[in-house]
């Protein structure tokens, strides 16, 4: 994979710096290619899912400047590759007077604050569309920039249960619960943001105007979940939860253990594939209830767990490989990115420091994304370049450097 910041190649198979071709097109290519290449973006530091969507911005091009507080010696943000850090007070005239002056020369504004927060700085809408039009200025909230939940603090739990979508989670007699905090701070949104920011930066294309994002995870996380609603017609959710077929219910759409203590997922939902997964295991069709027979899911699970039980992981997906059973591996985070399958595509990528994580989704054809593998920026160890960017001249950057409005730890981050 390719770092646009310092042009490096690592081939993440051999765990080496190389010069490889890249694995899209073959040749080697720039940064202007990326999708979002030339858009900049004023990110003010927040928990898990605004950084989701700098991130992801940055992943495909666009220059992120991740504003952070001052006085603090780690950066929350663990979703910081490609971006900048700014260390900068904006509870002073003066730091905020500086953000004015980024946002001035920035596309995208990416808040993570409760509403208000921004207001109470001076920084709100009204202020830098005034002196931005074009600004996109993206708020990523819990519960939304209205209605009475607007400045209670929250997490993604909470967001997920406003949704509705948390009642429908958890295997039947048990308590709902939420899976990690993927839907409502990363499905519904920082991803649910960042669509929001593309579609904003599409239609400035053609108005020349700026405009608000509303991100509500609450909103975010049901409108990812619009099938639960919209199938409901079809009887799909009619049984209690855990109870139906998507939600655990159905013997096969499970997961099930093996004899190493690893797990097999099975999705044999259509008769077609069905019948590979009873072949596969070695059962007769003739000696179980239908498929569809709910009141023998039960005893079809109770078989199907003592089956999958006489066999390790690796055994059942030999068996399974290749066919149309629906049958695949639960893999841990450590071992995706070794799967044949994902190994073959470049599913997951490895940074100069060693760390495997995913690369960036969808993959463009022509302008895919190619994410900066180096190291996490320092907070504030751009401080200095970013302002010089932005027009600061270095009288004043050493005024408000001694004044603490702003902090640069370039040396920091040669250490
Ligand atoms: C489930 C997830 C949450 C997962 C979080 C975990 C990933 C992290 C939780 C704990 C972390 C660990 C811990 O901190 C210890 C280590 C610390 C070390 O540094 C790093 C490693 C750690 C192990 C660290 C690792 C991880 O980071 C953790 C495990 C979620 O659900 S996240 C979604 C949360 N909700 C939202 O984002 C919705 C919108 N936001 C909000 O509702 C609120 O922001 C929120 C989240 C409720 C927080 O409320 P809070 O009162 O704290 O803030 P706000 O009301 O928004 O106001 C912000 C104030 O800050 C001022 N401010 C902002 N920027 C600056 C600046 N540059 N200079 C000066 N001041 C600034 C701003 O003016 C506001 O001030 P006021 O309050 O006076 O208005």
């Amino acid at each position: 994979m390719f770092c646009p910041q310092n042009g490096a190649l690592y081939d993440v198979i051999s765990k080496r710096q190389t010069k490889l071709p890249l694995p899209c097109s073959g040749v080697s290519f720039s940064v202007r290619e990326m999708a979002l290449a030339g858009v900049r973006v004023i990110e003010l530091a927040g928990l898990a899912p605004a950084p989701f969507c700098g991130m992801i911005l940055s992943d495909f091009g666009a220059r992120v400047i991740r504003v952070d507080r001052t006085k603090v010696t780690m950066a929350m943000d663990s979703q910081a590759r490609g971006k900048r850090s700014v260390a900068l007070n904006l509870k002073s005239p003066q730091g905020v007077a500086v953000l004015k002056k980024l946002c001035l020369q920035a596309d995208v504004v990416l808040e993570p604050f409760r509403k208000g927060v921004m207001e109470k700085l001076g920084l709100g809408p009204e202020v830098l569309l005034e002196e931005n039009p074009r600004l996109i200025y993206a708020r990523l909230t819990g519960y939304g920039q209205s209605g009475s939940y607007a400045k209670a603090a929250g997490h993604d739990i909470n967001y997920l249960a406003m949704s509705g979508l948390l009642s429908m989670l958890g295997r039947s007699s048990e308590k709902p619960y939420a899976p990690l905090n993927l839907m409502a701070d990363f499905a519904g949104g920082g991803l649910m943001c960042t669509l929001g920011i593309v579609l904003a930066l599409l239609e400035r294309s053609k108005s020349g105007q700026g405009q608000i994002i509303d991100a509500s995870m609450v909103e975010g996380a049901a409108y990812v979940g619009s099938f639960m609603w919209k199938s409901r017609s079809l009887g799909l959710w009619n049984r209690p939860r855990g109870e139906n077929l998507l939600d655990s219910g159905a013997p096969f759409y499970d997961t099930y253990q093996t004899s190493d203590g690893k797990h097999m997922a099975v999705g044999a939902i259509e008769p077609q594939f069905y019948e590979q997964l009873i072949q596969g295991l070695g059962l007769d069709a003739a000696s179980l209830p239908p498929q569809l027979s709910m009141s023998d899911w039960p005893e079809l699970r109770r078989t199907f767990t003592q089956v999958f039980a006489q066999k390790t992981q690796a055994e059942w997906s030999k068996i399974f490989d290749g066919t149309d059973a629906c049958v695949t591996p639960v893999l841990p985070l450590d071992e995706a990115g070794s799967h044949p399958h994902n190994r073959e595509r470049g599913s997951f990528l490895m940074d100069a420091q060693g760390e495997v994580s995913p690369r960036p989704a969808p993959v463009l054809s022509r302008t895919p994304a190619h994410p900066c593998l180096s190291r996490d920026p320092v907070v504030g160890e751009h401080t200095r370049s970013v302002l010089e960017e932005c027009g600061f001249d270095s009288a004043h950057i050493e005024q408000l450097l001694s004044a603490g409005i702003v902090e640069c730890n370039e040396a920091k981050a040669r250490l």
